[in-house]
């Protein structure tokens, strides 16, 4: 695992952004990526740049289950504001949350992910250590299911909805197990409220509590945090990161 400290957000996105263009660089063609409010000043840069993506394929992480695609709330409408309407892919793929049948949706998904290895995996971290909607206690092998949402990441996703009775309390998420098949994964954080899961998956025990902490260890994951979320790290942890 790569650690490297920026100052802010923008710094991060522009840093992901780069390792991006090397995975396309050299021959990358499937991103797999992730929405909420981490990964916004990546796209804002991939936005702004030339790079053109018309022969790139995405594969999202998850998608409210009972969210329709025009749902502003929804994790597909998300993508095509911050991303696709402005740079087009080839293929874009997202779970579909209005599936009526929840395991024919999972399998179609898994299907997408074994004709699509993701080359470059983007993530971020919920305050509890989620990853995807992988909540604690998500089997480190499971692929692409229906999960209950914690307390926990309803309340801090309640931010996006007018009232908390209308976040959703399921969600069709990727697996950790295919997560981790990708060829390479960035991790990005930012803030004090990242802080403890951060300092959990970097030094704690690797464990399904906090399922960030699968990354630990792994050679092809690149974790870019700033100060704030990097601020409960060991000095050890900072001596060892790369400060951008
Ligand atoms: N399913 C998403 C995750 O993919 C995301 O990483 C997390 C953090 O969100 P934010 O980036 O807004 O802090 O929230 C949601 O639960």
């Amino acid at each position: 695992m790569h650690v490297i400290v920026t100052n802010n957000d923008t710094e991060a996105g522009k840093k992901a952004f780069e390792i991006i263009k090397d995975a396309m660089a050299n021959g990358a063609k499937v991103l797999g990526l992730a929405t909420g409010s981490t990964p916004v000043k990546m796209y804002e840069a991939m936005v702004n740049s030339d790079v053109d993506f018309s022969q790139m394929t995405s594969v999202n992480l998850d998608e409210y289950v009972g969210m329709a695609p025009d749902n502003p709330q929804s994790y597909r409408y998300f993508m095509q504001e911050h991303l696709f309407n402005k740079k087009p892919f080839k293929n874009t793929y997202v779970p579909n949350g209005l599936a009526e049948d929840a395991d024919a949706e999972t399998k179609r998904y898994n299907q997408v992910i074994a004709d699509n290895p993701i080359d470059l995996q983007v993530l971020g971290i919920g305050r509890n250590g989620h990853i995807g909607f992988n909540e604690p206690g998500s089997p480190f092998d499971a692929q692409t299911r229906k999960v209950p949402l914690t307390q926990s990441t309803i309340d801090a996703n309640a931010r996006f909805f007018k009232d908390e009775n209308e976040v959703p309390r399921y969600a069709y998420s990727m697996g950790i197990g295919s997560i981790m098949k990708s060829k390479k994964i960035i991790l990005m954080a930012f803030g004090e409220d990242k802080a403890d899961a951060i300092k959990g998956m970097i030094e704690g025990p690797v464990t399904t509590d906090l399922p960030a902490s699968v990354l630990q260890d792994k050679d092809n994951v690149t974790v870019i945090v700033d100060k704030a979320a990097a601020s409960k790290l060991s000095q050890k942890s900072i001596d060892e990161a790369i400060n951008a």
